[in-house]
Order: C-alpha cells, then structure tokens, then sequence
C-alpha cells in the first residue's frame, strides 16, 4: 500500500462515541475542514485526518493499515482481535479514554436459577459478541450453545430463541424492562485509542507520539481543579491534612497580612461541597475552585 504522509484516524460516524470523541481531538487542538456528513474530514492546522465509519469497522480499517488508527469501544476492539479472521493483525490498545463506560455481561431471566458458570450448561446464550463470549465459556470450561445476534439481543429470552443473553449494560435499565437479572460481567469496557503494535517509523510515528502527549495532558486535566484558598498560618497544617490527593500545594504570601497564606493545589478528581466545607471547618477562607483547561508537564 502506498505511504501516506498525513495520519488518518478512524471513528464513529453516528452514534454513541462520535461527540465525545470529537471533542477529546478537539482539546487536543486538531480541528477539520470537512462537514461531518462526509465519510472524510481533512485536517487543518495539523497533518491528522478522521475517516468516518460504522465502529464496528474501526478495528479492520487499523489492522488493513487505512487507518494508523481508531477510536472505539474495547468491547468492539476485543471482539474483533477475538473474531477477525485474516485481517486480525494484533492491535493495541494505546490508550483508554474515559468515556463510553459499558460492560458486557451475561443475564438471565428472574425465573432462571443462576449461581455459577456450570449453570449455563447445555443452555443457549444468544449475544453480539461471539468471540468474547465464545472465549469466556471456554475458561469456564462450560459447554453452552452461542447463538449470534446482529440487534435486539435482550428479547431473544422472550422469543424462545436463547435461554440466557451477553449484552452490554449501562444504566441496567435495558434489563430491567426485559426481567432480565445480571449475573456475571465479562468485560468493563470504555472507548479507547487504538493502534498497530508498532508505531510506523515515518513521519506518522512522530506525529502519534505528539498526539498521545497531548492526549495525556487532555485525559489528566479533565478531571483535575485547581483549588484556590487563604489560611492563617496557625490552621495550615489542620487544611493541607484535608485536601485532595495531588502534588504538594504551592504557599503565597498575602500582602500586608504577614499570618496569612493563598494555598494553590492540583487536585486529581472533582471537589465536593462537602469537603469544601469540611476544610473551611478547619480554618479556610476565599475557597475557589477552577477547571483546569491545559497542563503540559
Ligand atoms: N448503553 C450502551 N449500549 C451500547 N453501547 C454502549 C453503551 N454505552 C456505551 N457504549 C459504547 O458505545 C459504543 C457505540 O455504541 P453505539 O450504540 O453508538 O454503536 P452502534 O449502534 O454499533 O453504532 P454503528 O452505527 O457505528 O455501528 C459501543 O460499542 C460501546 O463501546
Ligand atoms: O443498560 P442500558 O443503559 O439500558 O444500555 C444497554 C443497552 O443499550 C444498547 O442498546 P441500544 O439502545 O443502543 O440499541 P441497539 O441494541 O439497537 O444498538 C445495548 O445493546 C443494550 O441493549
Ligand atoms: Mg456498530
């Protein structure tokens, strides 16, 4: 195949991870020329275009090296490392992306006793993912009929055409409609950027590493705050025991106020009420807590 100089990334034309996806190249400052109705969107300031595709695409168009590479559920990605037949050529999966969040798992109907693996034997499991679920049969050592389902997987204990049924879940709401009861969990899955193995060793190469730096800062600023706040020099010790986790604060001097200090720190995850309230208990005041947009270590 001729080599190209620009890199293409592969991701869901319509559907669940399409926004989010957008948005994550978006902060990592690409933005496109071509409107989304179009399978092909050309890169502007960077050499990074987008293939537009059904997701269940995504993984063939990486392993047949259309694409270097693509941003889909790892349930999809798995599957097909599981199902692919000669296009399989191993991927990787080079990060996880925090949004997306399902599982796969099996259910079965309320009536049906379920305590253990052994219980789905000789019964009929009827799924969209036949690999995964095919390979976690296995491990169990059990013998279970897969049936495979394109769709409306969750009706099939309805109809008579499966026992039991291996779906994703989200908010289990699919199954409750259903009377369907989860029972084990195969896989926590999420989006994820995946690749070939190898990096190509072009210009291509260096432009993933630069985007995979910048998608690392995206991924870790994005549930980081900046907390802001003023503490006498008596009760510091009592507020830097509550904060969150993250690296040491940074301590300013407030001028004209010599027992007084502004604490700045990074921290990891959201900041609650509570634990706002909880160290203005300890002796804080003037408490700001800001979005982090950009971090470049
Ligand atoms: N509740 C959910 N149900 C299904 N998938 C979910 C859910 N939550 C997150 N996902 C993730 O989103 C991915 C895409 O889901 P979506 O329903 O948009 O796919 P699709 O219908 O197969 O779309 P396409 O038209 O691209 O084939 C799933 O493969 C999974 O990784
Ligand atoms: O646990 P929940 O939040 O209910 O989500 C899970 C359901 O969502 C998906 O179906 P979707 O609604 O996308 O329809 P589809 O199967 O036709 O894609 C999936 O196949 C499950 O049926
Ligand atoms: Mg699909």
């Amino acid at each position: 195949m001729k080599t190209r100089d620009r890199l293409r990334i592969a991701m869901q034309k319509s559907g669940r991870l399409t926004e989010p996806a957008l948005d994550l190249l978006t902060r990592c400052g690409l933005t496109f020329r071509q409107s989304r109705d179009k399978l092909f969107c050309f890169g502007e300031g960077e050499p990074v275009d987008l293939l537009l595709v059904r997701d269940d695409d995504i993984p063939g168009l990486i392993a047949q090296g259309v694409c270097d590479l693509g941003i889909v559920g790892r349930n999809v990605l798995n599957e097909f490392q599981l199902t692919g037949g000669v296009d399989a050529a191993p991927l990787h999966e080079w990060r996880p992306l925090g949004f997306g969040r399902c599982r796969l798992s099996i259910a079965v109907p309320h009536d049906m006793a379920y305590e253990r693996a052994s219980d789905l034997g000789g019964q009929r499991v009827a799924t969209s993912y036949p690999g995964l679920l095919g390979d976690w049969l296995r491990t169990q050592g059990v013998d279970t009929q897969v049936v495979t389902l394109a769709g409306s997987v969750e009706i099939a204990p309805k109809l008579g055409t499966a026992d039991a049924i291996c779906d994703l879940v989200q908010s289990g709401g699919t199954l409750v409609a259903n009377q369907l009861r989860e029972v084990e969990v195969l896989l926590e899955s999420e989006a994820v950027l995946a690749g070939p193995q190898t990096l190509p060793a072009d210009e291509r190469g260096d432009m993933i590493e630069l985007l995979l730096k910048r998608l690392d800062g995206v991924i870790q600023v994005r549930e980081s705050r900046l907390l802001l706040l003023q503490t006498s020099r008596s009760t510091l010790e009592a507020v830097t025991r509550l904060l969150p986790g993250g690296p040491q604060p940074t301590l300013l001097p407030v001028a004209g106020q010599p027992d007084q200090l502004m604490l700045q720190a990074l921290c990891a995850g959201e900041v609650s009420w509570r634990q706002l309230e909880e160290i203005k208990k300890a002796g804080a005041r003037e408490m700001f807590v800001l979005p982090v947009e950009k971090m470049l270590a």
